[in-house]
């Protein structure tokens, strides 16, 4: 079953129309990732699954619902959103921060959401200090279990990776690889094109608003499509701990 779909989606920003009669269909239970230079619009279609954006025209739907006759506290059942450089500024616990994640029940913590959150996020033995006094990569994994305890299968994240060390990425890449394996779904913006050719089943290139290429991402990257999107020229190299080829810049 569909996870998502785009229909026909015209807008962007009040003086800056972004996309143009987007079309697409993202399927449930796969790590999907949304690719493309800087400026082509990936959070900006973050924006709009999550309805921080309203389409001039066109739809989003999810389990085929249109996501505007949903009230927001209906979404946040639905999908869960990790923002890019997301911060916790105030001193709360992480356990209070992460509780945060259950707005849309009232608070209500259906027995375990919050303690499973935390546990697959491996941050219960942090759950009682403040999150001001957290590392990086820390605080990205206390914010996706906020995301986590919504309970939603959906979940969206806007470079989750950024500023870890490749330690902390594999663990972040690693756990929502585990979650897809749950059957989660993880639309997930990446800008390094090692960590999406390792970890998306689908990939998703925009560039100016509009999709260049989408599909698995093995079919997806090839040398014609680097050097049209990112003009950079790149070669295969064969990864014997993967089993398979993967492209990387030619530098
Ligand atoms: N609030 C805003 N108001 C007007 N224009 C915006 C706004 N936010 C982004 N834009 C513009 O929309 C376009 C797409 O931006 P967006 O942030 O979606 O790109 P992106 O692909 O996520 O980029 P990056 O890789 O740099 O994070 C850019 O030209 C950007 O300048």
């Amino acid at each position: 079953m569909d996870s998502l779909k785009i229909h026909l989606l015209t807008g962007g920003y009040e003086k800056h129309q972004i996309f143009h009669e987007l079309d697409l269909t993202l399927p449930k239970g796969k790590f999907i990732a949304l690719t493309g230079p800087n400026g082509s619009g990936k959070s900006t279609l973050l924006k709009f699954l999550y309805k921080q954006l309203k389409p001039e025209s066109g739809a989003v739907y999810i389990d085929g619902q249109d996501i505007q006759h949903l009230k927001q506290k209906e979404l946040a059942t639905k999908l869960g959103f990790v923002a890019q450089n997301g911060k916790l500024d105030y001193a709360f616990t992480v356990h209070e921060a992460v509780s945060m994640g259950r707005y849309a029940y009232d608070g209500e913590d259906n027995g375990h959401a919050i303690e499973a959150a935390m546990e697959s996020c491996d941050i219960l033995h942090l759950q009682h200090k403040t999150v001001t006094e957290l590392s990086g990569g820390e605080v990205q994994r206390v914010l996706l279990a906020r995301a986590l305890s919504q309970d939603g299968r959906l979940l969206l994240l806007d470079e989750p990776v950024n500023h870890l060390d490749v330690r902390h990425q594999r663990a972040m890449m690693g756990l929502l690889t585990e979650l897809v394996k749950k059957g989660y779904t993880v639309i997930c913006v990446l800008h390094d094109m090692l960590l999406v050719q390792v970890y998306s089943q689908l990939a998703l290139v925009l560039k100016e608003g509009k999709i260049v290429s989408y599909g698995p991402t093995e079919e997806v990257f090839t040398d014609d499509l680097l050097n049209e999107v990112y003009h950079i020229k790149a070669h295969q190299v064969y990864d014997g701990e993967l089993d398979r080829k993967i492209w990387l810049p030619t530098w």
